[in-house]
């Protein structure tokens, strides 16, 4: 991998935006093959490959070095990367697709408020019904971190593939860990956020890859784009 790879979100709520910043920075981005092409062309950057994939697979890319760059939600990256945030590097946050990642609980738990309330309850609730709490998720990693960080431990995850929120409506979770934006949802579906329970304040980043296979071609285009993107601190460019 010699010339510089690059991603953007191929749809959703971060596409355009990442697209409209690349486009500000002076390197518009053309997709090939009509709205659900998956190639791309960026101008000004030279001799670059240019994809367009999920949010998803662009933090998945670059926390495994199969991508040198790219435009992804900073939730993902934490939830994807093994070891935390060695595993890739934030150039520039972008300030769009701003979202919270937060542990959530039925409003009718009065009693519980905080992450200490959980485990009491979970303690609880494993003695009375001998089985844990189940948290429903999507974001493994990020909800088993900081559920250890704060000494939480009785429960099992139930991974999610989406509308986490109605887990503890239908009965396949307790609690749930999930990101929201202006809290619609999880009001919608009888749910509170715990006082303590703010996992990560993410917001849509342009990242690089240190695991990548970095040749000079490829780290001198990412400096046209530094350049042209007015993102400070080329000596981020000696730690990729
Ligand atoms: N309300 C929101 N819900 C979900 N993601 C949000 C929200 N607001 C901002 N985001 C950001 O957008 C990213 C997901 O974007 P999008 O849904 O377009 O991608 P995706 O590939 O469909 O991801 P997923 O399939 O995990 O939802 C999130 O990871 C987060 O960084
Ligand atoms: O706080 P809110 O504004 O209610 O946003 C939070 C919701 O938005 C997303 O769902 P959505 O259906 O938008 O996208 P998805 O396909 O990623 O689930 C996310 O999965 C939450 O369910």
């Amino acid at each position: 991998m010699t010339r510089l790879s690059l991603a953007i979100p191929s749809k959703g709520r971060l596409k355009e935006k990442s697209e409209a910043w690349l486009a500000s920075a002076g390197f518009p981005v053309t997709q090939i093959g009509g709205e659900r092409g998956y190639q791309a062309e960026i101008e000004g950057l030279g001799d670059v490959e240019m994809r367009l994939l999920s949010a998803r697979e662009i933090a998945q890319g670059l926390v495994d070095g199969s991508l040198h760059a790219g435009v992804t939600g900073e939730d993902l990256l934490h939830d994807l990367a093994p070891t935390g945030e060695s595993d890739f590097e934030v150039l520039k946050r972008l300030g769009f697709g701003g979202a919270d990642v937060i542990v959530a609980v039925p409003q009718a738990w009065v009693d519980v408020d905080t992450m200490s309330d959980l485990e009491a309850a979970g303690a609880a609730f494993r003695k009375a019904h001998h089985r844990r709490l189940r948290v429903a998720t999507k974001y493994m990693r990020l909800t088993r971190r900081f559920f250890a960080a704060r000494s939480v431990g009785e429960y099992r995850l139930v991974e999610s593939a989406g509308a986490t929120e109605a887990a503890p409506t239908t009965g396949s979770a307790d609690v749930i860990v999930d990101i929201t934006s202006t809290g619609a949802t999880l009001k919608a579906n009888g749910l509170k956020i715990l006082s303590d329970g703010l996992i990560l304040k993410s917001e849509a980043v342009f990242a690089a890859s240190p695991g990548a296979v970095w040749s000079p071609e490829a780290k001198a285009s990412l400096e046209v784009l530094f350049a042209g993107a007015a993102i400070k601190g080329k000596e981020i460019l000696e730690k990729i």
